[in-house]
């Protein structure tokens, strides 16, 4: 488990991370979620004590990354796949990494294997694809064999496949009872990848929970009706104060209305219904909304949303 109690970290004037409090539990995976400069690479370096907080503190498991007997056991990292030195191989690499922190040389090529770099075990990391090296920064992470573990923005510049790859090896991670925690600024990755969010913005926690609940809390709410006595409907609703929309003949849109509200006053004036279906936001919608204030970017994030396509939390 990993605990951020009041972390704070300011770079002279600037704030990069306020006052933040959460929770990350391990079995599931957790999006750590936030616009461009929101703070999370600050947040991850300091749980990793690579940077100090101003204030505030992080617990793994209970206690200080610096108390930590055995850090690579414990926790492990993604932050940078291009880390590495380019003229080692893989192997040489984690062989020398393994060695250093008094892990079995064994757990070399059981890691190779884990993250299928078997083959390429020998080349020069410095020739690897993007791809290649972001299976050979897991395997890093993975080294220790850690119950908690770190992706800072893992699928940045991957393909179709090295993104699917990764979702379902993070996904496979947390159901062997690790604590998975990965930030990204693509929210229907996210979507896809984690059960449960902590999203920020500004330095700042706005929420907590589940994708789930994210998506349904922050999303927009509605309710669509397909009804051949949809004027009377519309009539009704709008009576009732109730914001409604006509999106064809025969159908309507009425915002921030639950399904039993619509079908109760459909019925006590007998209107017959041919479609009553609750309407629920993307995850997109939801971000925006949520972080509106947040952005240090706005242009940026809303052409980035547009662009992805995302209906809800599609599992
Ligand atoms: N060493 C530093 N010195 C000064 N300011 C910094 C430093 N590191 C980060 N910042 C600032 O702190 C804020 C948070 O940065 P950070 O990299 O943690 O955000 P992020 O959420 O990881 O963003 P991105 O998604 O773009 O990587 C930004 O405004 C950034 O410019």
């Amino acid at each position: 488990m990993i605990e951020a109690i009041g972390l704070t970290k300011r770079y002279g004037s600037k704030v990069a991370v306020n006052n933040l409090a959460f929770t990350v539990k391990p079995g599931r995976v957790t999006g750590f979620l936030g616009p461009n400069g929101a703070g999370k690479s600050t947040t991850m370096r300091m749980m990793l004590g690579l940077d100090r907080p101003t204030a505030g503190e992080v617990r793994i498991d209970g206690k200080l990354y610096r108390e930590l007997k055995h850090p690579l056991r414990t926790v492990g990292a993604l932050l940078d796949a291009k880390w590495v030195h380019p003229n080692r191989s893989a192997r040489t690499l984690l062989q020398w990494m393994a060695k250093s922190n008094g892990i079995p040389a064994k757990r070399v090529d059981e890691v190779l294997g884990m993250v299928g770099l078997e083959e390429v075990a020998r080349r020069k990391a410095g020739g690897f694809s993007l791809g290649m090296s972001q299976r050979l920064g897991i395997a890093t992470a993975l080294l220790g064999d850690p119950k908690i573990l770190l992706f800072d923005e893992p699928v940045n510049g991957l393909d179709p496949e090295g993104i699917h790859w990764i979702r379902r090896f993070m996904q496979g991670l947390a159901a062997e009872g690790r604590t998975v925690f990965v930030s990204s600024h693509l929210l229907s990755e996210m979507a896809l990848t984690a059960e449960e969010l902590v999203v920020i913005g500004r330095g700042q926690l706005i929420a907590q929970c589940s994708t789930q609940q994210f998506v349904d809390n922050a999303g927009t709410q509605g309710v669509l009706v397909r009804s051949p006595e949809a004027a009377q409907l519309q009539q009704l609703a709008s009576a009732q104060g109730m914001s409604v929309r006509s999106t064809a003949p025969d159908t309507l849109v009425i915002d921030d209305a639950a399904t039993e509200q619509i079908g109760e006053l459909a019925a006590q004036h007998q209107i017959v219904l041919h479609e009553l279906t609750a309407q629920r936001g993307s995850l997109e919608d939801a971000f925006i909304q949520m972080t509106g204030d947040a952005v240090e970017y706005q242009t940026d994030l809303r052409a980035a949303s547009s662009a992805l396509t995302t209906s809800g939390v599609a599992r």
